[in-house]
């Protein structure tokens, strides 16, 4: 029999683990190897050379279990005892045994209205991991400014490459590539490419019309033309078109964008519980961050070689102008195309149950905008005037400045982000620790700003600020309706009457700081392009039988945006508008399309993507 003695030896072990690992972070992968070394040598030594050599197995098994729970049941006892560092901040008690919890919350897609009900019950600072704090209130942004990125940054494979968006080792280098990227997002830079975003935007415009045309329902599925439209133009603004996979004309068979949006969905996910992110990348449930990482390898590859380039200057030429290697410039390419391309539904590379059409920030935005303007058409009559007034011909280019001085298209999108842009962005806390409201913050927590919570808080915006998941659209009911959350005039000048409450900093859809969203700008005049231009061609409504409460309570978030159910609508060419006239303005963009969109190079990274898929 196994002696008390040997069972105390190894829950002694437990505790000195605890204590030397208490607050470090050790890698998953090499702390697993490391614990399946330690048990196979235990084996051995209990086999050769101990007197209980006849029963190697039990006797090893139970010194390990012995150890393990002890480890575990300390780790648990110290994260809920009032000792730990955090014991004053409330939360539910899963939350702070293990960040497993914030996973599973992350992994629902409802992250941000669980923790809204959270802070409801607990209030504005909420402990939702065991070093880990979500806080609703403004004061927040303020850490944003000095504060590092979480460990939930840090590239799964840990290959220290120096890229945007990863978790960096140095800031200085985070800062200094961020330079390198800047020049692509200038005025004048974002000014070069509106005769590529013309040309794609009016693409669009035709590949609704086919799709449409070519459904058995005479209705299309719009997040999924915009998805394309967003992808193609990355394709056309990171690399040059060089890599173009042309998915609004060719669809997405190989579920390039599907792949996409399951990355990051997981990177969101496992992110928060480092230690099993790093074991999981070894095995086959990370194949689609595995996927994203080579398929943007392989493209920054195409482009590297490529000899033939547009007029334009792609993001790839400015990266390629600073003699990075390109080791790091195919990590920066994840973080390029992860930017503008998400999923695909019915995909074959995923095994995720959902059936999302997914999508990239820049193209959710505007079909979530055009879901609200038909869901209140009252909005969608006055954007129609305002931008039927701003654009007497409406087959014309639309001017970046006359865009960008529209207060309802602005209003809109702002509104759209607003009720829908529920990202989490933790950053550590700096040496010394913060004081936010009153609470001291111990460096090293990780605490992040409710931003859903802030977004939709009356403090910050008033009247109408929450949510209003099960509100009926007004055409169904007529215009008027109570229990509306869409209100754009908010963040036009008259507001919504003398009471408004209108705090533009609590919008935090781009994050704030020195990580903030690099391409804002060029962001925001995507949206009002896209969504102009097809206000301006296209009568718009709800498919037949669409049902606008399922498809609002079907938007998930993890990072990336997914819709459980498709966004169905129909449009017809608006009465009076030639459509003659719409084709020669989108050969007015086409023209700036040069030669080198060869084919035998367009169809490279199809064929790259799919073997390494297979
Ligand atoms: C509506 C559209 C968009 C939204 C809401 C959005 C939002 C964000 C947010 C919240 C972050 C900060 C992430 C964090 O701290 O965890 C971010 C970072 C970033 N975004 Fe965007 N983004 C949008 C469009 C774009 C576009 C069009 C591009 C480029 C073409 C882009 C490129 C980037 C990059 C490179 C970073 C990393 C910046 C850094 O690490 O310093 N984004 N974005």
């Amino acid at each position: 029999m196994i002696a008390l003695e040997h069972l105390g030896f190894a829950a002694s072990a437990g505790v000195l683990t605890f204590v030397a690992l208490r607050g470090r972070h050790v890698r998953g992968d090499y702390g697993a190897l490391m614990f399946t070394l330690g048990v196979a040598s235990l084996y051995l030594v209990v086999r050769v050379h101990s007197s209980f050599s006849h029963a190697a197995l039990p006797v090893t098994l139970a010194l390990v279990s012995t150890y393990a729970f002890t480890a575990l049941a300390i780790t648990a006892f110290y994260r809920v005892s009032p000792w730990h560092p955090l014991a004053v901040y409330p939360g539910p008690c899963l939350a702070k045994l293990s960040s497993l919890w914030l996973s599973y919350v992350s992994f629902t897609g409802k992250r941000y209205e669980i923790l809204d009900a959270l802070h409801h019950e607990y209030g504005p600072f909420l402990r939702i991991g065991p070093n880990h704090l979500s806080i609703n209130s403004t004061s927040a942004i303020s850490l944003y400014n000095n504060a590092e990125k979480d460990e939930a940054y840090r590239h799964p494979d840990h290959n220290g490459h120096v890229a945007l968006f990863f978790k960096q080792d140095f800031p200085e280098l985070h800062r200094a590539r961020k330079r390198v990227w800047s020049g692509f997002f200038t005025p004048a830079s974002i000014s070069n490419l509106i005769p590529q975003l013309e040309r794609r935007t009016w693409e669009l415009v035709h590949c609704i019309e086919t799709r449409q045309a070519q459904s058995s329902d005479g209705s299309v599925n719009l997040p999924e033309s915009l998805y394309h439209w967003s992808h193609d133009l990355t394709g056309d603004m990171v690399f040059g078109g060089c890599n173009a996979f042309e998915l609004m004309k060719n669809g997405d068979p190989a579920g390039v964008i599907r792949t996409g949006k399951v990355a990051l969905a997981l990177l969101d996910s496992i992110g928060h519980t480092q230690w099993l992110r790093d074991i999981l990348w070894h095995l086959s449930v990370t194949k689609p961050m595995h996927a994203i990482k080579q398929l943007a390898a392989q493209m920054m590859r195409v482009r590297v070689k490529s000899m033939d380039l547009p007029e334009y200057r792609d993001l790839a030429s400015y990266l390629l102008e600073a003699d990075i290697p390109l080791h790091e410039l195919e990590t920066d390419a994840i973080v390029a195309i992860i930017g503008g391309m998400k999923l695909h539904p019915h995909s074959r590379l995923s095994s995720h149950r959902m059936d999302p059409p997914g999508s990239d920030n820049t193209s959710i935005t505007a079909s979530l905008a055009i879901y609200f303007l038909l869901s209140h058409k009252e909005y969608y009559k006055r954007l129609r005037k305002e931008l039927d007034e701003a654009f007497p011909d409406p087959t014309a280019p639309l001017g970046m400045e006359e865009l960008t001085a529209l207060p309802l298209l602005n209003g809109v999108i702002n509104e759209t982000l607003r009720l829908e842009s529920p990202y989490y962005n933790p950053r550590s806390v700096p040496s010394g620790g913060i004081t936010i409201d009153g609470k001291y913050i111990p460096e090293g927590t990780t605490v992040a700003i409710a931003s859903h919570s802030v977004q939709t808080s009356a403090e910050n915006f008033y009247p109408f600020p929450k949510v209003i998941r099960n509100f009926i659209p007004a055409e169904h009911v007529g215009d008027g309706q109570s229990g509306q959350d869409f209100h754009p005039e908010r963040w036009m000048p008259e507001g919504l009457g003398p009471q408004t409450i209108t705090n533009r900093a609590a919008l935090g859809s781009f994050s704030y700081g020195q990580y903030n969203c690099i391409g804002k700008n060029l962001a925001y005049h995507e949206m009002r392009h896209a969504l102009a231009r097809l206000m301006l061609t296209f009568d718009m409504e709800f498919a037949e039988g669409f049902d606008a409460k399922a498809f609002r309570e079907g938007i998930l978030n993890m990072r990336t945006m997914l819709l459980k159910e498709e966004l169905r609508i129909v449009v017809r060419r608006r009465p009076g508008k030639n459509p003659q006239q719409s084709w020669s303005a989108r050969d007015w963009a086409m023209g700036t399309r040069s030669e080198w969109t060869k084919p035998t190079m367009r169809l490279h990274g199809w064929r790259a993507f799919a073997a390494d898929r297979d």
